[in-house]
């Protein structure tokens, strides 16, 4: 991540934007404000996007009919434009499209969104101007923030609604989150010495016609999902030894007899953790139940796959997404359906489905730990009370019931959201993708995830601690464990632990356990 190439006295580091592809990770850092951004300054670059914008001004001398430019949107584009309403059209789509409802994306995600249209109409087949992307730029480095309200969007004719707010800030209308405060934009603007944007024809329609919002969530959830992989494996370590399991499960042999990449990795780092040593002949117990057995084949299907939704998402965040597309190298308008978010639909529909396994692989991990007849010796609900007061003590049990609580919420949520297409706009989006509700919902399991990684996590360190094996625990696992414990002290007698498990979250949502 930037944030490791970063001292505080340094400089940002600056990320260019032109005609080369991005990555989700440079993505996540434009949102986290971790870097600075410039479009590309050569005059190449500049003569590129200048043609773009010189072919739609031709076009529009000869009167021609362009989608979006001389007629009405949608459904409505048997409708004809004159040439002097043409500059009024742009104004007119996202002052229509003010519908949102729902939630508010945070700053960061709203960051995020700026940063995934910046990228996708700079390519240069979208016809916007020059100030058009040095606008989308200038919000990112003052930091300011578009108030974007989440719910509105079938993600096939882009994310028109969210977007809305992106094309409506940028020309000084609405609110936006500047300097810690939600003020109109037109007062951020002015504070930041920025004049407000007056869009040429097309220009609403090139802002609003895309999948920036759905392929911003994308590129967060990508990165968090990348985390989850490791903390999930870190967490099967610590639990194979509070549960006096077999490393040797992930024996290196073993997985070279079943070649998956990301599943290997998996096993790779649990012998690791676990500083595993080679396979006895014998053992007291040959083999341990399917959730450590079998957790890098459950955690591995996660790891295959995020490599191929990564190549999903950053082909569609390099992409130019709109319609129509302004072909500046052939001189032509193509009109077409690249608004259709199918590809980020499908990447989180299944990622949601691969991150709620991954709760319930470690839901199953501490229903073993809590209960006696499974656990192999540890105290009943891992309680760690002795002497009079055990007996009143009952440890993680309420932990528990809430981690099957937030499992099964994750698992409800895998329904895939794409499935849910429907007809609307007078039948001109008569399949849709689904895609932007398929990221929050991604989104949602992830936060559901981190709750149920930080009781077991808390599990697994109350349980290594009550194996009592603290002086000849690997390394990384005594690392972690003292990590868990500065955060969350050990249970030795009942406490209401809410804040032991927030405190917990956050440390995972920051990425701080490694
Ligand atoms: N996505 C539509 C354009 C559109 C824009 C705004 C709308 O309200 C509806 C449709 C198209 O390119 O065909």
């Amino acid at each position: 991540m930037y944030s490791k190439y970063l001292d505080q006295a340094a400089e940002k580091s600056t990320i260019v934007v032109g005609r080369t592809a991005l990555t989700a990770e440079d993505i996540v850092a434009i949102a986290h404000n971790q870097v600075r951004v410039e479009l590309d300054t050569s005059v190449e670059y500049r003569e590129w996007i200048d043609r773009g914008t010189a072919l739609l001004d031709q076009l529009l001398e000869k009167e021609g009919v362009i989608y979006g430019v001389t007629t009405g949107y949608g459904d409505s584009c048997t409708v004809t434009v004159s040439k002097s309403l043409a500059y009024e059209l742009p104004r007119q789509i996202y002052t229509f499209h003010g519908c949102g409802m729902g939630a508010v994306f945070s700053e960061v995600e709203s960051r995020a969104i700026l940063a995934a249209r910046l990228v996708s109409l700079a390519r240069g087949y979208s016809g916007v101007s020059w100030d058009l992307l040095a606008q989308l730029v200038a919000f990112l480095n003052n930091g300011i923030s578009p108030r974007i309200p989440e719910e509105g969007s079938v993600g096939a004719s882009g994310d028109l609604t969210p977007l809305s707010y992106v094309a409506a800030s940028l020309c000084g209308e609405r609110e936006v989150f500047f300097e810690g405060q939600l003020m109109a934009a037109s007062e951020a603007l002015s504070a930041c010495n920025l004049t407000p944007l007056s869009l040429r024809p097309k220009e609403g329609l090139a802002l609003m016609n895309g999948t920036a919002v759905m392929t911003a969530l994308a590129c967060l959830n990508l990165e968090r999902a990348r985390y989850a992989q490791f903390l999930a494996t870190r967490i099967t370590a610590l639990n194979t030894i509070a549960l006096d399991g077999n490393d040797f499960h992930y024996d290196e042999r073993l997985f070279n007899v079943k070649a998956h990449l990301g599943q290997n990795a998996v096993a790779r780092q649990l012998r690791e953790d676990l500083e595993a040593k080679s396979a006895p002949t014998h053992s007291s117990r040959l083999q341990d139940r399917y959730s450590l057995r079998c957790a890098p084949h459950v955690i591995g299907v996660l790891a295959d796959a995020l490599s191929h939704y990564e190549q999903l998402i950053e082909t569609e965040l390099n992409s130019s997404n709109d319609n129509p597309i302004i072909d500046p190298e052939t001189q032509s308008v193509l009109h077409g359906g690249h608004f259709y978010g199918g590809h980020i639909a499908h990447a989180m529909d299944s990622l949601k489905t691969n991150l709620a396994n991954i709760a319930d692989l470690l839901d199953r991990q501490l229903a073993q730990a809590v209960d006696v007849k499974f656990n192999h010796g540890l105290p009943s609900n891992l309680s760690g009370a002795e002497g009079d007061r055990a007996v009143i003590n009952h440890g993680l049990k309420a932990v528990q019931i809430g981690v099957s609580s937030w499992t099964a919420e994750a698992l409800k949520l895998t329904m895939p959201a794409s499935v849910f297409s429907r007809s609307t706009e007078c039948h001109n989006q008569d399949k849709v993708s689904m895609g932007t509700i398929a990221a929050r919902d991604c989104r949602r399991v992830l936060q559901l995830l981190d709750q149920v990684c930080a009781a077991v996590l808390f599990g697994a360190a109350q349980g290594v601690s009550l194996r009592n094996r603290a002086k000849d625990l690997p390394a990384a696992v005594a690392r972690t464990l003292d990590q868990v414990f500065a955060i969350a002290p050990p249970l030795s007698d009942d406490r209401a632990l809410e804040l032991d498990l927030r405190n917990l979250v956050d440390a995972i949502v920051q990425s701080r356990f490694h």
